[in-house]
């Protein structure tokens, strides 16, 4: 297989996009560069509207970049697409299988769909329902499975050619918990057993923490982070601090107990959101009477106060200078 670099899977240099144009048009990517290492899962992290969809759509030759260059398994996206798209299996946010067809005819139907023989195509559909624990339902209509069965269908659609590169954009989305922590283990599985290299994006921020060895933070069209979750969380030094606020506390107070806080020495990035303020500091324990002390100062009664090394919220806030939750509620960057 050709290879843009030893070991490296995607690379993506320089991407920028942009929809629509004058007063309307979007930004959805600004000089976007990030490689991925081969057989990993790699994290394309951000909130709403980050740009991640744009970034997988042009990565698997469904979207032309305005600018940049992107290989994938070594192949240009722009002048090989042909021979890219062979080597990548996508899956994306929307549910690809056929609701009226069986787990089993979805299979096979792909399979024919890549250029698989009759036989081939019905031998790889056993193959991935047993892989995905499927084989039960396999004759059933796909429609009236469980959405963590839908899920696990669509990744194995995504396979049914036996792609390098896998593209999941957004899995997990919509799943409860149960279905979710299923598919991770998939996911993990993927990589570890079968030498895949996965590039996911998610809004989640603690699915990239539980699946990533290496991921990058896109904030508004660029990447603000990049490592694993734990270099990036280790050179967040200190704890954070969490305290949540009475209910009834209004703006007001709540705007008392932002100012109290962020005036305690050593006390720094102080944030309010949703009644509940968050700060980092040097070390927790020292830090704790004095932020007791000018909550009590300005008025403010926290109902429940939690230290905990940092988080890649923490992560995601000291380098897109905003709360992760606050950023997933607005969207796009008008240009
Ligand atoms: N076809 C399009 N036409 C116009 N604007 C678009 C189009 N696709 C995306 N955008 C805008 O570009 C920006 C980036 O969108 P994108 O879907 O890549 O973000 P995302 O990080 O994947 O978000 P989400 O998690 O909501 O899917 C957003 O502001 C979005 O509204």
């Amino acid at each position: 297989m050709p290879t843009t670099r030893s070991g490296t899977a995607i690379e993506a240099v320089n991407l920028g996009k942009t929809y629509g144009r004058g007063e309307k048009a979007v930004r959805a990517l600004n000089g976007v560069s990030f490689a991925v290492p081969t057989g990993v899962v790699f994290g394309l992290l951000g909130p709403n509207g980050a740009g991640k969809s744009t970034a997988v759509r042009i990565l698997s030759t469904l979207s032309k970049p305005d600018s940049g260059t992107a290989t994938v398994a070594g192949f240009d996206v722009r002048r090989d697409p042909a021979r890219a798209r062979r080597a990548i299996g996508y899956v994306s946010q929307k549910p690809a299988f056929d609701p009226m067809a069986t787990g089993r005819e979805n299979l096979v139907l792909s399979g024919r769909v890549y250029g698989l023989s009759r036989r081939d195509a019905r031998e790889r559909a056993r193959e991935l329902l047993t892989r995905f624990g499927l084989g039960d339902a396999a004759d059933r209509l796909a429609g009236k499975w469980s959405g963590g069965m839908q899920r696990k269908l669509d990744v194995a659609m995504g396979l049914v050619h036996r792609p390098r590169v896998l593209f999941l954009d957004e899995p997990t989305t919509g799943l409860d918990p149960e279905a979710r922590a299923g598919l991770w283990a998939e996911i993990d599985r993927l990589a570890a057993d079968d030498g895949l290299t996965v590039l996911l994006t998610t809004h989640y921020l603690e699915e990239a923490d539980r699946l990533a060895a290496r991921l990058v933070i896109v904030d508004a069209g660029r990447v603000v982070a990049e490592g694993s979750p734990e270099q990036l969380k280790n050179e967040l030094h200190g704890d954070s601090v969490q305290v949540e606020l009475a209910a009834g506390d209004a703006g007001d107070a709540r705007h008392r107990a932002r100012h109290a806080v962020g005036a305690v020495p050593g006390v720094a990035d102080v944030t309010v959101d949703g009644g509940v303020l968050r700060a980092r500091v040097g070390n927790g324990a020292a830090a704790l009477p004095g932020v007791l002390a000018a909550l009590d100062a300005a008025g403010v009664v926290p109902t429940a106060i939690t230290m905990a090394r940092p988080s890649l919220d923490d992560v995601y806030l000291r380098h897109a200078g905003r709360a992760f939750r606050e950023a997933d509620r607005t969207e796009g960057v008008l240009v």
